[in-house]
């Protein structure tokens, strides 16, 4: 048996929920540029749960499913207020959270189709609320309530500011949420495919995936990828900074990828909306030394950039947080993480490789009052 490494090019299940070939990404054999441009996240959603876009009638009772099962149980909420430590990471506190309105639903432990259905919606519906929630509680604010005549996207920064966001801005974090919807066979969807095939709950496969996406080489990068922008500070370090990384052998955070060989499709969308809204707040640096920093980094190291790169000077410039960026990342992920679980149950074998076993060989017992 011989191992490999990081199973770089092992294919380990089939799947119909989302492909990726020749470096196009297709969410159900829809590719990810026309969702992108003119799809709702609702939509998205809708499409990787049922295998097909909804009519108009069925995207208004999906929306409104969304909508009804927003809120959050009290005791959620008030165990925020609880945490033994300042400054707990927004992405533990949703990976707690999850795993808590697990043990507030009382069909948590049931497997049929229809009661996952249902579990499926209420944690789709319910992660913008706790994202939301915990930024303002942390902040000693009250949460806002959603609002059931809201869209997703509308919904999460109203939640998050209390204000009515803008046209352009309910547009851009759209297409974030539609683009960061579901991506193959990445670690976190396997994380969730590894916990339910073992036929545990949707609870657990989600909580288990919060957890993957949380890594810096997964989800976390965009979070990584503005703490270097902000480190960086202006357009004329840029080069300086990644020439010193590159020659330190450091990684850039938001390059490369395991999959695409000539670059991610999902950035270019990113890159534009992150040129559109930096012009617009009146100061593009961010998006000017993210474009530098993309010039050499393709140039030195053949690596071009990922999602998680220009997704950091959008969320920014909407405002955001930068330690929300991955939690947003799960708001999104969480339709994938769904349609793979889901599938996964409806073909369900356990999930268990075997390991190339290095360590020592046969070893004799020594009892402890023999030992060094
Ligand atoms: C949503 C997402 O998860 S997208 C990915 C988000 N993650 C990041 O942006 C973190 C930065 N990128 C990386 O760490 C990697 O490119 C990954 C994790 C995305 C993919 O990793 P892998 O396919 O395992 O590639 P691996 O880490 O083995 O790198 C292969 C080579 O490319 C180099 N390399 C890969 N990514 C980078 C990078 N971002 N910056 C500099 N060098 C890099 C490695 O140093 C390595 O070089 P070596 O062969 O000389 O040692
Ligand atoms: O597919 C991957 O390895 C990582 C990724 O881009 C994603 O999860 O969106």
């Amino acid at each position: 048996m011989t191992a490999t490494r990081g199973l770089e090019g092992v294919v380990a299940t089939t799947s119909a929920v989302s492909s990726i070939i020749d470096d196009t990404l297709t969410y159900r054999g829809y590719n990810i540029d026309d969702l992108a441009d003119y799809a709702t996240f609702e939509e998205v959603v809708y499409l990787l749960w049922h295998g097909k876009l909804p009519n108009k009638e069925e995207l208004s009772i999906f929306s409104r499913l969304l909508a009804e099962n927003a809120k959050l149980p009290h005791e959620v909420l008030n165990h925020f207020k609880t945490y033994p430590i300042k400054d707990v990471h927004p992405m533990a506190a949703l990976r707690t959270a999850v795993s808590l309105i697990g043990l507030y639903d009382p069909e948590a432990d049931l497997m049929d189709e229809e009661a996952n259905y249902r579990k499926a919606v209420r944690l789709q519906a319910k992660l913008p609320t706790i994202v939301t929630a915990f930024s303002r509680i942390r902040k000693g604010m009250d949460p806002i309530e959603p609002n059931e005549n809201y869209s997703v996207a509308a919904n999460f920064l109203y939640m998050l500011t209390g204000n009515e966001p803008t046209d352009i801005e309910v547009e851009a974090f759209n297409k974030a949420l539609v683009l960061h919807a579901d991506h193959e066979l990445n670690a976190s969807t396997f994380t969730a495919r590894v916990c339910v095939a073992t036929l545990s709950d949707i609870y657990s496969g989600i909580t288990a995936a919060i957890g993957a996406l949380k890594g810096p080489l997964h989800g976390g990068a965009n979070e990584a990828v503005m703490k270097m922008l902000s480190d960086i500070e202006t357009v004329e370090n840029a080069e300086p900074y990644i020439r010193s990384k590159l020659a330190n052998k450091e990684k850039i955070m938001g390059f490369g990828h395991r999959v695409y060989q000539q670059g991610d499709p999902r950035a270019k969308h990113l890159r534009e909306m992150s040129e559109k809204l930096t012009k617009q707040a009146g100061d593009s640096t961010l998006y000017e030394m993210s474009v530098k920093i993309e010039e050499i980094v393709t140039s030195e190291k053949r690596l071009p950039p990922n999602v998680d790169f220009y997704s950091a000077s959008v969320y920014h410039s909407l405002g955001i947080d930068h330690d929300l960026f991955t939690p947003i990342f799960a708001v999104s992920r969480v339709s994938g993480w769904v349609a793979h679980i889901l599938e996964q149950y409806s073909n369900n074998r356990l999930i268990r490789p075997r390991a190339d076993y290095i360590g020592e060989g046969k070893q004799a017992y020594i009892p402890i009052e023999q030992r060094d």
